[in-house]
């Protein structure tokens, strides 16, 4: 059994990390820790979250010294912080024994300038950052298997590139036009705490970081080209539904996409190629991406939709895959009933 603890488990992507750890037949969890002054420390995590009322964590305040003891017992840390919280303390974290897999986007972008430029802060720990390899469970399979830090994908671009890597890969995009990425999230992927623009009465359907989400040069960076990506905020709950609009290579046919998509995911349990276009609800609550596609062969342009679950697929169970190829175990191993 492999020792693990979770820091910023009050959170949403936390406490579905909770969940997932406390169901999966190789993780013991040892520790659930919120911020050193969070009002929620010392609650059971059911009280806040009635899906685990069943479970008797206690979250804990983190200290320096927690984290240090940390390093040295555990076999992972998860991370569900903010990004400057992960970014201050994985040079600790990740300085003995553990492994650490982060969900924020501290250690997505190489770029430190555009690191700067997207989060609003300098990044100052190059060693780490060196070191952190990118999640993406499908596509980074062999560098995870190895790694001792992991930048788990941010949830947007966790649904483009799932739908967008299989043309990249196969040389089907046409270099002169950018790849457009309309993606609508629910409500759940702009975390727990309250603020106007999530509360019930505000939200509606609406665009948002238009031509400046952090999630653009992260998708760029893992795909290769340039991309026009916009988000926009849904009134449900769990969920992202991602359609993007490509320019394929002349004379690309339907029955080449379909190769490309095929033979990308043909290993991939939890990729699941449709039969037609996927819905929020079909994956919900779930660690799949569901994919479908369509080309029209005389304008060589193609529609491709991704859906995934944004705290699932989209951060906590992505960090359990990446745990499994970490500890030689089937990717989707404690994610799905066999
Ligand atoms: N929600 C989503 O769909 C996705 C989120 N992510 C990323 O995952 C991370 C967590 O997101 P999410 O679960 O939505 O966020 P939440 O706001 O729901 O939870 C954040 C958690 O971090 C704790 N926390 C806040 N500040 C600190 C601090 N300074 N030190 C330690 N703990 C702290 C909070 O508890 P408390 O304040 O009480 O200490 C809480 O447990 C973020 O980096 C987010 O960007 C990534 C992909 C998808
Ligand atoms: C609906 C909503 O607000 N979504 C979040 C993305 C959540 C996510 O993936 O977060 P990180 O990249 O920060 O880890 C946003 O657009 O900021």
């Amino acid at each position: 059994m492999y020792n693990v603890s979770i820091i910023g488990a009050s959170g949403y992507t936390g406490a579905q990390l909770v969940q997932l750890v406390q169901q999966h037949p190789a993780l013991t969890l040892k520790g659930t820790f919120v911020s050193e002054n969070s009002t929620d420390a010392g609650k059971p995590i059911g009280s806040l979250h009635g899906n685990l009322a069943h479970l008797s964590y206690t979250l804990t305040p983190i200290s320096d010294s927690a984290l240090t003891q940390m390093a040295e017992d555990m076999d992972f840390v998860l991370l569900a912080t903010p990004h400057e919280a992960s970014h201050d303390w994985m040079q600790t974290l990740s300085s003995k024994k553990a492994k650490v897999l982060d969900l924020s986007g501290a250690f997505r972008l190489k770029d430190t300038d555009i690191f700067a430029q997207f989060y609003g802060f300098p990044h100052t720990a190059s060693d780490c950052l060196n070191k952190a390899v990118y999640g993406l469970a499908e596509w980074y399979s062999d560098d995870i298997t190895s790694a001792d830090i992991i930048a788990v994908p941010g949830c947007y671009p966790t649904a483009s590139l799932s739908a967008l890597k299989p043309l990249a890969q196969n040389g089907l995009l046409d270099s002169q036009v950018r790849p457009v990425i309309n993606a609508v999230s629910g409500v759940s992927g702009a975390g727990r705490k309250a603020n106007l623009t999530t509360s019930y009465y505000e939200v509606s359907l609406q665009a948002y970081g238009v031509l400046g989400h952090r999630h653009t040069p992260e998708i760029e960076a893992y795909l290769g080209t340039k991309v026009i990506f916009t988000p926009h905020l849904g009134n449900f709950k769990r969920g992202i539904l991602a359609t993007v609009t490509v320019k394929v290579t002349p004379g690309t046919t339907q029955a080449q996409l379909a190769e490309a998509f095929t033979s990308s995911y043909q290993h991939c349990p939890l990729v699941r190629l449709r039969n037609s276009f996927p819905k929020v609800d079909d994956v919900a609550h779930t660690p799949f991406v569901d994919l479908h596609f369509k080309l029209d062969e005389d304008s060589c342009y193609a529609v491709i939709t991704a859906a995934i679950d944004n705290v699932m697929k989209g951060a906590a169970s992505q960090a359990i895959q990446c745990v499994n190829l970490m500890t030689n175990q089937p990717i989707e191993t404690g994610l799905v009933l066999s």
